[in-house]
């Protein structure tokens, strides 16, 4: 190309014949002549004969080309300028620190000011909704609710793309994508979605101080809350992205609202708080033995066994694994995975270990025990074996040797608790809760009268806070200071010491018809006189109150025919 010619053409046209810009889309033709060669040569032919005047196409091209050459030129700028200028942290979607940045995000002004943004309904905690704008009524006012109007305002998050925001005096660059896996043949194996975080600067740290920032606030806004994971669905943990879900959050159980002997608490909470002292685990280490500790919570439904292991890791701020082994969604081998990746420091809660439908050996048999240290390396019994064996091949169901393989097998996670439930503690096999995989066993029991006469108090006592205690007394008897009956010495005096806390007479909820009742304590008492030790659970007393939770004297008056009906029904099963 000759840029003489281009640039004398570009000079105005001063003779009458040169036929400069007919329009401002069309570049003039001795510039076209001289951009592109041979153009006079085919175009007057063309003009002359077919009268057709292709400068217009010449110039359109010319002009697309242009912008296209422009905007690579630009991308590829802006690339090298990002490499050579910028710091970046990439974040999976499935991992923790996305939830962190996005609900950080959701409170900045980026997520108000952007013009790219995503709605998300907001899905609350129940007493999150409590806050809808409803017609408000007083409780008992006899008035019907409707809720069809009653709107939860929406969340926004900045969209995929990039966006720019400002924090701390520094300029971030927030960017959410999606990333592709591909076949060598080019087709869609996964996707998944990323963000990216990018600064100005040749260090990642100002990223790094915010992710620990959005960290902060996602644990600070959680603080009464207990994290609760299950395994991811099978086809997350199929593809390899994730073995555990994502994170679902729970109001914490104040533990002085599990009614259970003060001692038998308190030698719990002592013994987990034992074991999670940073210099326990040395000590573990530097005697050899395996740093675990499993806790099997046993007793008839509805007694409170996952009530306690819920409130424990509210004591803590621990987060619970759950896994259900009765709903034949995993493998031995999943399970063995799952196991390894475990925090350092959490709760795995198998709940109903019993209606697993492991096998529980025959006296004599052994166990194929594979990865476990204390492994008893000998096929064990035909039978078992056998049907482990077939278990295994023809479904997604637990075998017993899978589950003790995990739960001590070598690549077993160190520092966790592990905590099993069971109704029937006798179907279990003795291999599973031997010391050393169960430490401690708990044993749970129908109310006795004291128990029913402290679930009755707190029926009717105020709302109960769910601040976290500072140590185990202060945990365990912070509401506790109502029961009575086969109190210890130190419950007596707590007891004593947090007198002014009980109330001494109802709750003002209560109709007038019962103001003149006597004292809380003295409805308590005669309430838990009616019934025998241990013949009903604190599930159903606690079932009946709530019918009758506006009015302890009337809970009084009818827990007779209550109790009868139960019985009734009871002999008729
Ligand atoms: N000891 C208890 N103290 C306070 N509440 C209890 C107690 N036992 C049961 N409850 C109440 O009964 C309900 C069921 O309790 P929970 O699920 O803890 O029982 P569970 O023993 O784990 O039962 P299951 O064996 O059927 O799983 C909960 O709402 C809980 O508040």
């Amino acid at each position: 190309m000759d840029f003489h010619d281009v640039f004398s053409a570009v000079k105005p046209a001063e003779s009458p014949d040169s036929k400069a810009t007919t329009n401002i889309t069309q570049i003039p033709a001795n510039i076209v002549g001289a951009l592109v060669p041979g153009y006079s040569t085919i175009a007057k032919p063309l003009s002359e004969y077919l009268g057709l005047d292709i400068s217009l196409l010449v110039s359109g091209s010319l002009l697309i080309f242009g912008l296209i050459t422009t905007g690579t030129f630009w991308k590829k700028a802006s690339v090298h300028f990002e490499t050579l200028f910028t710091s970046i942290v990439i974040i999976n979607s499935d991992d923790d620190i996305y939830n962190h940045v996005m609900e950080w995000l959701v409170e900045q002004p980026i997520s108000k000011n952007s013009r790219s943004l995503m709605a998300r309904t907001t899905r609350g905690q129940t007493y999150d909704l409590e806050n809808w704008c409803y017609e408000k009524h007083e409780l008992n006012s006899g008035h019907l609710l409707n809720f069809r109007n009653a709107k939860v305002a929406p969340s926004f998050q900045p969209y995929f793309g990039n966006h720019i925001f400002r924090h701390r005096g520094r300029y971030f660059v927030f960017s959410r994508e999606f990333r592709h896996q591909t076949s060598v043949f080019g087709s869609l194996l996964s996707q998944d979605e990323i963000i990216k975080l990018r600064c100005y600067g040749w260090s990642t740290r100002p990223i790094k101080d915010l992710i620990r920032e959005c960290g902060d606030h996602y644990s600070d806004t959680r603080k009464s809350c207990t994290d609760v994971r299950r395994p991811a669905h099978v086809e997350i943990r199929n593809k390899g992205r994730a073995l555990w879900g994502k994170k679902t959050t729970s109001l914490s159980r104040p533990i002085g609202t599990v009614v259970l002997d003060h001692k038998c608490k308190e030698d719990l909470l002592r013994d987990i708080n034992n074991y999670l002292h940073p210099d326990t685990s040395k000590w573990y280490a530097n005697h050899g033995i395996p740093y675990r500790r499993g806790y099997l919570f046993h007793g008839p439904p509805g007694t409170g066994k996952s009530s306690l292991a819920w409130a424990i890791a509210g004591v803590f701020g621990l987060e619970i694994y759950l896994i259900s082994l009765a709903q034949g969604m995993l493998s031995d081998d999943d399970l063995h995975l799952m196991f390894t990746d475990l925090p350092r420091r959490c709760i795995v809660l198998l709940e109903d270990i019993d209606s697993a439908g492991l096998a529980k050996r025959q006296k004599g048999d052994k166990i194929h025990d594979l990865g476990s240290e204390d492994a008893v390396a000998e096929i064990g019994s035909e039978t078992t074996e056998t049907l482990n064996q077939e278990h295994r091949t023809t479904s997604r169901v637990i075998t017993l040797s899978g589950l003790l393989n995990a739960i001590d097998g070598v690549a077993s996670h160190e520092g966790r608790i592990l905590i099993m439930t069971s109704n029937f503690p006798d179907r279990l096999d003795e291999a599973l809760i031997r010391p050393g995989r169960i430490d401690v066993q708990v044993a749970f029991k129908n109310a006795t009268r004291p128990q029913i006469h402290e679930i009755f108090v707190r029926m009717y006592s105020p709302d109960i806070s769910t601040k976290p205690a500072s140590n185990i007394r202060q945990a365990v008897h912070k509401l506790d200071c109502h029961s009575t009956g086969d109190s210890t010495p130190s419950d007596k005096a707590t007891s004593e010491i947090n007198k002014e806390e009980t109330p001494a007479i109802l709750p003002q909820s209560i109709p007038a018809a019962s103001s003149a009742a006597p004292k809380l304590e003295e409805i308590a008492t005669e309430f838990a006189n009616l019934f025998d030790e241990e013949t009903f659970t604190p599930a159903e007393i606690q079932g009946f109150l709530l019918t009758k939770k506006e009015d302890p004297v009337e809970a009084l008056k009818e827990g007779p025919a209550w109790k009868d009906q139960v019985l009734k029904t009871r002999r008729l099963q």
